[in-house]
């Protein structure tokens, strides 16, 4: 079922602090510029890597799912995976016949790349929250 990995989310408590580290600290080059996503209740902030994407996230809002992660983790850390999957109703009910819990109300969202994507609860995934993103179109794998 699941593609490339897409991207790793990287919570923080402030995406101006992180991406600071990753410019500075780590070399990045490409790094985008951040925007907001209310739906989803994050700041978010890409950094291009030759192969895959970090995803720094900052909570939205009052009602951010990341503010209970960043009560237990302050200065931030490791937050979830994103895998591609082609179809992600085939997934979703592929995964739920499995005995997963999918997050919310179990309707895709559209995510930061623009296509639907969906979250596992980690309590099903060995304590990894996984995000499965339906692949842009004409490059599913
Ligand atoms: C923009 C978009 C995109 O890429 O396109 C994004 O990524 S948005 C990325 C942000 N959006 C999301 O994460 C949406 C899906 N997430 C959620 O619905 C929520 O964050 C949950 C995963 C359900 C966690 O919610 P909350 O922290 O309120 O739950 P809780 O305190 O009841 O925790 C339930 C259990 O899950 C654990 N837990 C919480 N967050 C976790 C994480 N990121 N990774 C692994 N485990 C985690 C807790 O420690 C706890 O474990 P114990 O039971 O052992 O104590
Ligand atoms: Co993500």
């Amino acid at each position: 079922m699941i593609g490339r990995l897409n991207h790793v989310g990287v919570a923080t408590p402030s995406i101006e602090a992180s991406v600071a580290l990753y410019r500075d600290m780590l070399g990045a080059t490409k790094i985008g510029t951040p925007f907001d996503m209310p739906a989803q209740g994050v700041r978010v902030c890409f950094v291009d890597l030759p192969n895959s994407q970090i995803e720094l996230i900052e909570p939205l809002g009052d009602a951010s799912p990341i503010h209970g992660f960043l009560a237990k983790n302050p200065k931030g850390g490791q937050h979830h995976v994103c895998f591609e999957v082609e179809e992600i109703l085939a997934a979703r009910d592929e995964l739920r016949a499995k005995g997963a819990t999918i997050l919310g109300t179990g309707e895709p969202r559209i995510g930061a790349h623009g296509t639907p994507i969906l979250f596992i609860h980690p309590k099903d995934m060995g304590g990894v929250l996984i995000e499965l993103m339906e692949s842009p179109k004409g490059e599913g794998h």
